[in-house]
Order: C-alpha cells, then sequence, then structure tokens
C-alpha cells in the first residue's frame, strides 16, 4: 500500500488559554508502530485522544483509509459510524483496564461482547473465539466465566488487549499500556504485545514515558516537548543520534540495563 492509513495534519487542541498540543503533522503507514514519547504534560494523552476522535481538536484535520480504500476526514463521519470504526477497525488499549473493560462482566462476555458488535450472532462460535483468544494473551480457558475483578493487573491488561484485538482491528491506539504494573509483568506484557502486532500486521500509535518501552515496540518516534513535536524520525535512530537537546536529555537519563 503507498499511501498512509491515518494522516494528521496540524492538529491544535487548546483547553482554553491552555495548550494541549500545537500544530501536530504525521502519518501511520499500514503495518508501523508509532511511538509518541514525552515527559509528563507535553500533550501525548492529548493528542492521542485526539486522533482517535475521542477528543474534538480545535483545529487540524486527521483522515483514515477506510476499509472500502477511501480517504475520510473524521470529522466527516457521523455519530454512527465513528462508533462502528471505533468498536470493529480500530482498538483503544487504556492504560487502566478498568476504563477498557465491562468489570462486572465474565472474561468471555467482554471478549465476545466485540464479536457481537461486528455482527457474530451464534453463541457456540463467539465462545470457541473467545476461548481461543483468551488462550493467546495466555489466560486459562477455565477463567472464562470469572469476572475481571478477579483478575490480577497484569491479566486484566492482557484481557483487554484480547476484546481489542478480537474483531482484527487495522490501527490500535494504546496509552501507556504497561505503565503501572511490575516490571516483571511489564516484560512479560511487552513481549505479548510486539508478537501479536507483528503476528497480526497490526498499525500502532503507542504513548508512553517509557523510551524502552518505544525501543521495544515502535519503528518510528515522536519525541513532544510543551505540545509540539521537537523530534520525529526511526526510533532506533532517534534513540541512537538524537538531534534535539531535550531528546539528548530524555535518552541519558534511560537507566542503564
Ligand atoms: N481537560 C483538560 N483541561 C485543561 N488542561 C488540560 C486538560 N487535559 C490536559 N490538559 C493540559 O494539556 C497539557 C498536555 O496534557 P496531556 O495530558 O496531554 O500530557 P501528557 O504528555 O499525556 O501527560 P501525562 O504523561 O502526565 O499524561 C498539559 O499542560 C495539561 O495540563
Amino acid at each position: 500500500m503507498t499511501s498512509p492509513l491515518l494522516s494528521v495534519r496540524d492538529i491544535t487542541k487548546s483547553y482554553g488559554a491552555r495548550v494541549g498540543c500545537e500544530d501536530v503533522s504525521f502519518d501511520v503507514w499500514p503495518g508501523e508502530v508509532v511511538a509518541i514519547v514525552g515527559e509528563s504534560g507535553s500533550g501525548k494523552t492529548t493528542l492521542l485522544n485526539c486522533i482517535s476522535t475521542r477528543l474534538a481538536p480545535t483545529s487540524g484535520t486527521i483522515s483514515y483509509a477506510m476499509r472500502d480504500g477511501t480517504m475520510r476526514d473524521l470529522a466527516s463521519l457521523g455519530e454512527a459510524e465513528r462508533r462502528l470504526l471505533m468498536r470493529t477497525d480500530w482498538g483503544f488499549v487504556h492504560q487502566h483496564a478498568s476504563d477498557g473493560l465491562r468489570m462486572r462482566v465474565s472474561a468471555g462476555a467482554n471478549v465476545g461482547e466485540r464479536l457481537m458488535a461486528v455482527g457474530d450472532r451464534h453463541y457456540g462460535e463467539i465462545r470457541a473465539t473467545a476461548t481461543d483468544w483468551l488462550g493467546r494473551v495466555e489466560i486459562a480457558a477455565d477463567r472464562i466465566d470469572d469476572q475481571p475483578v478477579a483478575f490480577s493487573g497484569g491479566m486484566r491488561q492482557r484481557l483487554q488487549i484480547a476484546r481489542n484485538l478480537v474483531t482484527r482491528p487495522r490501527l490500535v491506539f494504546m496509552d501507556e499500556p504497561t505503565g503501572g504494573l511490575d516490571v516483571s509483568v511489564q516484560a512479560r506484557l511487552l513481549d505479548l504485545i510486539r508478537t501479536l502486532v507483528s503476528e497480526m500486521g497490526l498499525s500502532v500509535v503507542i504513548v508512553t514515558h517509557d523510551l524502552a518501552v518505544a525501543r521495544l515496540l515502535s519503528q518510528r518516534m515522536i519525541v513532544m516537548k510543551a505540545g509540539r513535536i521537537i523530534e520525529h524520525g526511526l526510533t532506533d535512530r532517534v534513540l541512537d543520534d538524537p538531534h534535539h537537546a531535550y531528546t539528548q536529555l530524555l535518552v541519558a537519563s534511560i537507566p542503564e540495563s
């Protein structure tokens, strides 16, 4: 494919007098993982929420290559079209699994619900697919009827990933997906995300303040500071040869492993 999947142009989001992000432009190509990094308050979440239509930008345009090949300005989508896109063609993995799961319905139903959203109606098939996906995210099949409230943080996050990926979306947004988890749990989760993303050929936009996460998962990296992109390039290049003084500072602050 020679055209981008998502095209972000001159996105600005203001909260009254405060700038969330400003004049941000970049493309996401099919099958690539783009990491948005920067310190707290640099505008990463604001940008992610704007490009995933969870937040309306103050100005700028975001276009998306729909499954039928047409490039649509996301602001022109009707509410029903937007919701369908979010439930089927896109995924959104929240930092806190409780924001992306229904905590009081079973693990199987959390996964099955997304399948029903794309029109699956056969109970046996839905349950079989849900069981298969629980296995793919390393949750034992005998936990299928348990509610996520009874799961550990790492399990909840893996369930949230299964719920998002079961419909085989083309684009997945992730907001600090490993944030707040123990280091060993993080490592296992990162490994799982990396495997699934590569097996499924997913495009991903991931927000993280952790450069090690960006290094492990992404091919391209966007560095933000005070709402603006200050450096953008291939992840290895940005991390091995940062051009901007702020990026140099960020890279220098990664603990030696
Ligand atoms: N709802 C809001 N109302 C007012 N200002 C906001 C709001 N949300 C974010 N901001 C401001 O916008 C700027 C960018 O915040 P944002 O949360 O996007 O940054 P971030 O890089 O995601 O930070 P963190 O890593 O801490 O989540 C900050 O100055 C923040 O205070």
